[in-house]
Parts: C-alpha cells; sequence; structure tokens
C-alpha cells in the first residue's frame, strides 16, 4: 500500500478531495475548483484547477484522464490525456479540459471532472551504445504487418 498525501489548498474548504466513488474504482475523481462556473464553447480548451496539491511515492505516478460520461455526453475530454502528475510536483493539481462536442458545456464548482489513477514507474537506467540488439521485427512499424 503506498501512502498519497493531499493538501487542500486554501479557499478550497468546500470542494472536495479525490475520492473513489466504489470501492474497486481504479480512478479518483477529481472535482473543478473554480469559483464561478467556467464554460468551455465548442473546441475551447481551459486548465480547470483542481483545488490541492498532492506528495506520493517516487516510484508513483498519477495519471490523469477523462470520465467516460462527460465525453460520450458532452464530448468533454482532458486534450492531454493522460496528464502526468509527476511525484516530485507540489503544485496544484489541474485539468486541462477540452470540448470535442456541438454545444457549450459549463463546469459548475465541486463538479467530477476528470479522474486520477495512480502507476507504479518503474525504475530504469539508462546507458548511450553504437548497435542495438537485433529483433525479428527490426525497424517495421506504423502498420507494416497489414492493416
Ligand atoms: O494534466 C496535468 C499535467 C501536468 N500537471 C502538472 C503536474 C506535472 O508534474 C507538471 C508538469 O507536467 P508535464 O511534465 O506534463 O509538463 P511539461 O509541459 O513537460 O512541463 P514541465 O516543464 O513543467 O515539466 O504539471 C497537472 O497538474 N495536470
Amino acid at each position: 500500500m503506498y501512502q498519497v498525501l493531499f493538501k487542500r489548498l486554501a479557499g478550497n474548504e468546500d470542494v472536495n478531495l479525490p475520492q473513489k466513488m466504489s470501492e474497486l474504482a481504479a480512478g479518483f475523481d477529481l472535482h473543478a475548483a473554480v469559483q464561478e462556473p467556467v464554460i468551455l464553447a465548442p473546441g475551447e480548451r481551459k486548465l480547470i484547477p483542481a483545488g490541492f496539491a498532492m506528495a506520493m511515492p517516487g516510484e508513483l505516478e498519477a495519471q490523469i484522464r477523462p470520465r467516460s460520461g462527460l465525453a460520450y455526453k458532452h464530448g468533454i475530454t482532458c486534450l492531454n490525456s493522460p496528464g502526468t502528475i509527476d511525484a516530485d510536483y507540489r503544485g496544484e493539481v489541474k485539468v486541462l479540459l477540452v470540448n470535442l462536442g456541438q454545444e457549450p458545456f459549463a463546469i459548475t464548482r465541486g463538479e467530477r471532472i476528470a479522474q486520477m489513477v495512480f502507476q507504479v514507474v518503474p525504475a530504469v537506467s539508462i546507458a548511450e551504445c553504437d548497435e542495438l540488439p537485433d529483433t525479428v521485427r527490426g525497424e517495421g512499424g506504423f502498420g507494416h504487418t497489414g492493416v
């Protein structure tokens, strides 16, 4: 079990911290910490504050992912999906939403706008080399096996 710390940022006492909506949910829902409703016009993107900062063990990252209901019903999704929260980031967590729907959409205070899923990032060491190990695939990619 990993210990993650959430710090509520000043002025957001009324906004829920990330929370799971069911016992085995993978994601913690994030809530909009906007003061007034924010309108996203079709095609528009806006950075929405989530009202908290966090700390997690160094081997973790947190991914900000869209909520399927908002995406399906309104075309609202995360532009940089999945967003990456680094373990050493201490700023406010924010969600970059974009409206891919046909209608303006209002983000209201406290609304659940995205979800955050934790992942273990494997420790890697890197080295430069002149020749890479051979594979059967070689340089084939981008559909080289057919569509
Ligand atoms: O959806 C997101 C993505 C990022 N961040 C924060 C946490 C993350 O640790 C930091 C940097 O994100 P990223 O590495 O994706 O951004 P960058 O464009 O590479 O910026 P930087 O140079 O600040 O690393 O911004 C968010 O709050 N929400």
